[in-house]
C-alpha cells in the first residue's frame, strides 16, 4: 500500500462567513502576463532576447496592458532585453511593464538602473512568508521576515525619488497559501504603512498560490479573508498569482475572483514553474463563453499557439482547453449526431446565440475550423458522416440516406481506423457518382408540356457497354426516363420512394445535387442514387442512373 501517512493534511481556514459561493463572475479582471518572467524562468532553454521580443509583441497584440517582462537584476540577458525594449521604443504608452526583484539592495539598485526611461513601471518585490520557508530556508522568525518586506518597500520608495517613471509598488508574500492569514495580513499592512501613499497609485498586493496546496475553495477563503481584513482596502489592487500543482489553478483563480480579486497574473497555456502558472487563455475563454468581454483579443488561437510553441519550445497538449488539436473534435456517433443537429437547429433559429451540444464555444471565434469538429472512426455514426459530407463538401445527405452511406464508411473504419474526409468523399464518388456499370448516362433531352400533359424524355445511354437511344413520356422527367430505359431494358422494374435536391455551389458555376431513393419491385431492395449537374433535371436523371447501378449490384 502507498504510504499516504507520509503527508499531512493542509490546514483549512476557519471562515464560516464566506460570501464568495453566492457570487458570480461578471467582468474580466485586470490581466497581467508573467510569461516573460515566471513562464520564462521555468523553461529548459529560457527565451533568447529575440524570442522574448517576439513574445512581448504577441502579448501586446493580445491586448495585455500589464506585462511582467522579467527579473532584470537576475542576468545580463534579462537586463539587455529590458534595455532593448526601452532603447528601441517598443513599450506603448498605455502599457505598464512589471519587473520582479528580491528585497535586496544590490538587486533593487540594478532593477532601477534597468527601468530608467520607462514611462509606467510596476516594481514587484517579494519575499517568502510561509511557515515552511521561514523555518527551513530563511531560519527567521516572523518579525525578521516582515522586516525584509519593510526594507524592500523602503528601498523602492527611496529610489523612486530619483526615477522619472510612474512607479507602482507590488508586494507579494511569496508562498502565501502556506502562510498564516494573520501573518500575511500583518506584513501587507506593514508594507502599506511603510509605503505611506508614496505616490497616487494604489499598491498591488499579489497573493500567490506559489504552490497550490489544497482545494480551490480554501484559496478562495484565504483571498476573501484578506480582502475583508486589509486596513486600507480602498488603496489596494488585490491580485492573485495561482499555480497549478493540483491541476486546479483555473478553478482556484475563478473562485478567487468571486472572493474579491481584482487582478490575475498568469501565462499563456499555463506555462510556468512545475505544473505551471494559471492559464490566462483558459480563464479568458471561459469568460468569453459566458458572454463576458474577456478584455483580450484572442481570436486566433492558432497564431498564439504557434508563437508560444516556437519561443518557449513547449508543446500544447492535444486536450488542452480551447487550444488542443482535439478539443473541438467528436469521434463518437451520438456526439456527432447531436452536434450536427445542434448546428442545423441553431442556423434555423438564426438568433446569433451559440448553443450546440458538446461544443461550449464556437470554434470559429478562436480561429479554429469547423471541419475537424467531426472525425470519423469506428465509434462514429451516420450523423458524423453526414456532418463531414456537408461541412467539407456541401452535400446535404437526406436523413434516410445517412444510414446507408455511414454503413459503407464504417466498413472502412473498422478495417483501417480513422477515415479522412477526402477518403469519405472518394468513397461517395465511387459509390454514387462515378459508377457506370451496367448503366452509363450519356445525355438527355427533356421536353416539358406547354400546359397539362406528360413530360417527354429522349435518352442516350449505355447498357452493359452497348449504346442505346430511347424515348418515353411520363408524369415528370424521372418517371419518363424510367419508362424510356424500361423500353430498352425490360428487366428494369423500379419505383421512386424519395427525392430531394439542393444547390451545391453558388454563382454562374452553380451545380445541384439530386438524391433519389428507389425500390426494385422484384427483390424489394431499396437504395439511394445521387446525381450532380449544373442542370437540376439532368442531376435528377443522373441520380436515377446512380440508383439503378446500385440496385443492379
Ligand atoms: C516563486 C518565484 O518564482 S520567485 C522568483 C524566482 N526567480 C528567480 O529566482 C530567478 C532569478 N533569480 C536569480 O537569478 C538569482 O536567484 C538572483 C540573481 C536573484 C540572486 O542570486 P544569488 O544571490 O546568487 O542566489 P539566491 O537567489 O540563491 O540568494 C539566496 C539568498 O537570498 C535571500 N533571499 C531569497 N529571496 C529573497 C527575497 N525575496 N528577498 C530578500 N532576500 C531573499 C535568501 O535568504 C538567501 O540568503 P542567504 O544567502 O543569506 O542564505
Ligand atoms: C514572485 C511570486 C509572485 C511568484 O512568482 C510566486 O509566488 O509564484
Amino acid at each position: 500500500m502507498m504510504n499516504f501517512k507520509k503527508y499531512k493534511r493542509v490546514p483549512v481556514l476557519d471562515y464560516p462567513n464566506r460570501e464568495w459561493p453566492d457570487k458570480e463572475i461578471k467582468k474580466a479582471p485586470a490581466w497581467c502576463s508573467v510569461d516573460l518572467r515566471d513562464g520564462n524562468q521555468a523553461l529548459i532553454d529560457p527565451m533568447t532576447v529575440d524570442e522574448k521580443i517576439e513574445m512581448f509583441q504577441l502579448l501586446l497584440k493580445l491586448g495585455f496592458k500589464e506585462i511582467e517582462i522579467g527579473f532584470p537584476a537576475a542576468s545580463q540577458i534579462e537586463y539587455d532585453f529590458l534595455r532593448k525594449l526601452v532603447e528601441e521604443n517598443m513599450i506603448p504608452d498605455d502599457v505598464t511593464v512589471q519587473v520582479l526583484t528580491q528585497c535586496r539592495e544590490h538587486l533593487i539598485d540594478r532593477t532601477f538602473e534597468a527601468i530608467e526611461g520607462i514611462k509606467n513601471v510596476i516594481v514587484h518585490i517579494y519575499n517568502s512568508t510561509s511557515v515552511l520557508q521561514r523555518d527551513v530556508v530563511f531560519h527567521m522568525d516572523k518579525e525578521a521576515i516582515k522586516q525584509i518586506a519593510i526594507d524592500g518597500t523602503n528601498m523602492v520608495k527611496e529610489r523612486m525619488k530619483n526615477c522619472e517613471g510612474n512607479i507602482t509598488l507590488e508586494y507579494s508574500p511569496e508562498s502565501f497559501t502556506g502562510t498564516e492569514m494573520e501573518f500575511a495580513l500583518d506584513i501587507c499592512n506593514a508594507v502599506q504603512k511603510t509605503w505611506d501613499h508614496a505616490n497616487d497609485n494604489k499598491i498591488i498586493f499579489n497573493l500567490p498560490a506559489t504552490v497550490e496546496m489544497t482545494t480551490p475553495n480554501v484559496y478562495a477563503d484565504q483571498i476573501e479573508w484578506m480582502n475583508k481584513h486589509f486596513e486600507d482596502r480602498d488603496n489596494i489592487i488585490l491580485s492573485v498569482h495561482p499555480h497549478n500543482d493540483r491541476g486546479t489553478g483555473v478553478a482556484a483563480t475563478e473562485l478567487a475572483l468571486l472572493a474579491g480579486a481584482d487582478r490575475v497574473e498568469g501565462t499563456l497555456f499555463g506555462n510556468g514553474e512545475r505544473t505551471g502558472n494559471v492559464d490566462i487563455l483558459t480563464l479568458a475563454y471561459n469568460m468569453f463563453s459566458q458572454g463576458i468581454n474577456p478584455g483580450l483579443e484572442l481570436g486566433d488561437i492558432n497564431e498564439i499557439r504557434e508563437v508560444y510553441e516556437r519561443c518557449c519550445k513547449m508543446k500544447v497538449g492535444m486536450r488542452h482547453p480551447y487550444a488542443g488539436k482535439l478539443v473541438f473534435t467528436a469521434f463518437s456517433g451520438s456526439h456527432q449526431d447531436a452536434i450536427n443537429k445542434g448546428i442545423h437547429a441553431m442556423n434555423k433559429r438564426g438568433d446569433g446565440i451559440w448553443e450546440v451540444p458538446y461544443l461550449p464555444i464556437d470554434p470559429s471565434d478562436l480561429g479554429r475550423q469547423y471541419e475537424p469538429i467531426v472525425r470519423i472512426n469506428s465509434q462514429s455514426g451516420k450523423g458524423g458522416v453526414a456532418f463531414v459530407m456537408d461541412a467539407a463538401y456541401g452535400y446535404k445527405l437526406p436523413k434516410e440516406m445517412q444510414r446507408e452511406f455511414a454503413d459503407v464508411i464504417q466498413k472502412i473504419s473498422e478495417k483501417q481506423g480513422e477515415v479522412s474526409p477526402s477518403t469519405i468523399m472518394d468513397k461517395f464518388r465511387e459509390e454514387y457518382l462515378d459508377a457506370e456499370e451496367p448503366f452509363a448516362f450519356i445525355r438527355a433531352k427533356v421536353e416539358e408540356p406547354e400546359e397539362e400533359g406528360e413530360t417527354r424524355v429522349t435518352l442516350r445511354f449505355r447498357y452493359k457497354g452497348e449504346e442505346m437511344l430511347a424515348e418515353a413520356e411520363g408524369n415528370g422527367p424521372i418517371n419518363a426516363a424510367i419508362q424510356a430505359i424500361r423500353g430498352k431494358v425490360p428487366s428494369v422494374d423500379v419505383h421512386v420512394l424519395n427525392y430531394s435536391e439542393h444547390a451545391l455551389s453558388e454563382g454562374s458555376e452553380a451545380k445541384a445535387a439530386a438524391y433519389i431513393q428507389m425500390e426494385d419491385a422484384k427483390s424489394g431492395r431499396i437504395t439511394f442514387g445521387v446525381g450532380v449537374s449544373s442542370n437540376i433535371t439532368r442531376a435528377s436523371i443522373r441520380g436515377m442512373f446512380s440508383a439503378l447501378n446500385r440496385l443492379s449490384r
